[in-house]
């Protein structure tokens, strides 16, 4: 995507060191670009731990880079006990998105029946970086597929602004390139159609006011920043066309875990008859539950609710508290749309019911194989 007219990825091997991977640091966005060097496994772990990285596509990348770079340090006498000591190290860094295990689990399939460190450093370096292209291309086609549901609004409003709502940030951001539910944007606005997005703020980590208002500013796409409770009277208002949002982990029966929040847009989209559609790279279907409810969900430091960052107007960046110093606070991460208030699920395949036996008749090589299992 762009970022001051240069195309980047969120994540890529280092030009100048075939041992280091480059990442954005998100926690500095939108104020500075600041990029960072992964150089083993424990940088991976709190690149995704503290979030320098986020989204369920970058995070399943940065872990894929992670085992390789697990590969290159480990010991090659003990390499596949290290490799999996790194495995579990990278899987415990974040619970929800499933894109971490899927990726993690997939460098170690790669390598398993390999002997020799420098097979298994190589086989592993390709692994991470088909995860991260295939990311990106996935997210491209999510964006072929879900333009047509913009477009076929943009006709039913006789060619009129398509208002699109999104929560948190599942867009370039989150994934390797593209974004899962930004892609429908911007291949939209690439066929010429007219549209405006309306950012939710994401309370308490602001990824829609720091992240996807920055990204769709860089993109030139026409937003507006809301606070997270104005998307109910934006839609009674007739002024919310479409919800589009991304996912961390949806079930094989149509459950969506994602940023929390998105349960009470998914519940006034449906009073208000407003269609919801989840963007998703088929890495973030869990083939392994049926509901929702029994996916793990993260809960992070109540400071993040209690304090909150920001730039001064002489450019420092400071932390202030907006609470009394003895309030307590619950910072739970995600939480979980049914599957019945789900109008479809955007995936690189097509776009399909939220329902078990659409998703399996879509994806039959998937649901059935237990390499895929996400757990
Ligand atoms: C579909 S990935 C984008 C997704 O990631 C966000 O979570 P976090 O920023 O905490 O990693 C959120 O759920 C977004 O929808």
């Amino acid at each position: 995507m762009n970022v001051n007219g240069t195309h980047y990825r969120t994540i890529w091997p280092d030009p100048d060191n075939q041992q280091s991977i480059k990442i954005i640091d998100q926690r500095y966005l939108p104020h500075q670009f600041v990029t960072r060097t992964l150089s083993s496994p424990d940088d991976a772990f709190r690149a995704i731990n503290q979030m320098l990285v986020r989204g369920a596509g970058l995070i399943g990348a940065t872990a894929g880079y992670g085992m390789y770079l697990a590969a290159l340090t480990a010991d090659p006498k003990r390499i596949h006990e290290d490799l999996q000591a790194a495995a579990e190290l990278l899987i415990s860094a974040r619970p929800t998105a499933v894109n971490l295990a899927w990726a993690v689990h997939r460098v170690l399939t790669a390598v398993s029946s390999l002997a020799s460190a420098t097979e298994i450093r190589s086989t592993a370096r390709f692994a991470a970086e088909e995860i991260a292209d295939e990311d990106a291309r996935y997210c491209r086609q999510i964006g072929q597929h879900g333009k047509e549901v913009i477009d076929t609004i943009w006709h039913r409003k006789g060619k009129q602004c398509v208002n699109i709502l999104t929560h948190c940030n599942a867009g370039w951001l989150a994934f390797v390139d593209y974004g899962s539910a930004t892609a429908p944007i911007y291949a939209a606005r690439d066929d010429g159609i007219n549209l405006h997005v309306w950012v939710d703020e994401t309370r308490p980590w602001n990824q829609g006011a720091r992240l996807t208002c920055w990204e769709l500013e860089q993109e030139g796409i026409a937003h507006t920043l809301i606070t997270d409770n104005a998307g109910g009277h934006l839609m009674q208002c007739g002024e919310v066309d479409l919800i589009l949002v991304g996912s961390d982990r949806t079930t094989h029966t149509g459950d969506v875990a994602n940023k929390i929040g998105t349960y009470l847009k998914a519940l006034a989209a449906r009073d208000n008859d407003i269609p919801f559609y989840v963007a998703l790279p088929s890495s973030t279907f869990d083939w392994t539950l049926d509901k929702g409810t029994e996916i793990s969900i993260e809960q992070r430091s109540g400071e993040e609710i209690t304090q909150i960052s920001g730039l001064t107007e002489d450019g420092r960046r400071e932390t202030i508290s907006i609470t009394s110093a003895s309030t307590r606070a619950k910072n739970y991460g995600f939480d979980i749309t049914p599957a019945r208030l789900v109008t479809g699920l955007i995936t690189e395949r097509g776009v399909v019911p939220a329902e078990r036996s659409a998703i399996h008749a879509l994806f039959p090589d998937l649901c059935s194989s237990p390499g895929h299992s996400n757990r």
